[in-house]
């Protein structure tokens, strides 16, 4: 059983506090809907959590191993995560990508990469430009190097963001399949996908988080369930200073 603790993590850029976390905890098996408003702090949370900014304290851990500077690689192996799409990678093509991952994770490259691509339904060939994608498309292969490395932890921000309704289907059935062993964080503004895909939600307003709480207790609490949680916890949050 996995289980990453977020334990009293503050971070601040240029003198502004954006995150002061008490402690949040998730396990294998759940798929977490991290909801809030714009500019609440979940990307930089996220972020945090995949090393991609570094905390001005606290401890994120993945079971018994904590993030610092000299876990860093064997901690990232843990982790897969699809953030918003940049266009640094459109000159590259869809090969070259996965071999760039494959490298960076010291992983032996398969002898197909097709494989890969039909995970995520993708019928493309490897050669093919990432520029040339649609966004859609561009979505998927990201979530097919995500999982490439078989991570314990999978992050996705935004994961529904420009998917025509065939592509949130399967990204939907691929995110279920993938909790059967993993841990699964999801940010997404909008509450009917979470709805139908998370197990727990936890609320983020001003750089703070509420309690987690399964689905069941927040149907059961909230007559108008998620969006009652979510205005509940923002409503009840003063401002970092
Ligand atoms: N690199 C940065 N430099 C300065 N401020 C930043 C930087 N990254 C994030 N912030 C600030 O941190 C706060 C939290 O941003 P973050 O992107 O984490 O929010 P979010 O909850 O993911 O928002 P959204 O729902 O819009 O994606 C915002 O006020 C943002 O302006």
């Amino acid at each position: 059983m996995t289980q990453l603790k977020i334990d009293h993590v503050t971070k601040s850029i240029d003198g502004r506090n954006i995150l002061r976390i008490d402690n949040l905890i998730f396990k294998n098996n759940g798929i977490y809907g991290l909801v809030g408003p714009n500019g609440a702090g979940k990307t930089t949370l996220l972020k945090c959590v995949c090393g991609l900014l570094v905390p001005n304290a606290g401890d994120i851990r993945i079971d018994d191993l904590i993030l610092n500077q000299e876990t860093r690689t064997d901690f990232l192996k843990k982790i897969g995560s699809v953030f918003a799409q940049s266009d640094s990678i459109f000159d590259l093509s869809i090969k070259e990508l996965l071999e760039e991952h494959y490298y960076f994770f010291g992983l032996t490259a398969p002898k197909k990469w097709s494989t890969i691509l039909e995970n995520v339904g993708l019928d493309v060939s490897e050669k093919q430009m990432i520029g040339s994608l649609s966004l859609g498309m561009r979505q998927r292969l990201l979530l097919a190097v995500a999982i490439s490395h078989t991570p314990e932890i999978l992050i996705l921000d935004e994961p529904f963001n420009g998917l025509d309704p065939d592509g949130v289907v399967l990204t939907k059935n691929l995110i279920e399949q993938l909790s059967q062993d993993k841990i699964v964080i999801i940010t997404s503004h909008s509450f009917a996908d979470l709805n139908d895909v998370i197990t727990d939600a936890i609320v983020m307003a001003k750089g703070q988080t509420s309690t987690r709480k399964t689905i069941a207790e927040i149907n059961e609490e909230f007559s108008d369930g998620l969006m009652g949680f979510y205005h509940s916890f923002i409503n009840s949050v003063q401002s970092l200073n």
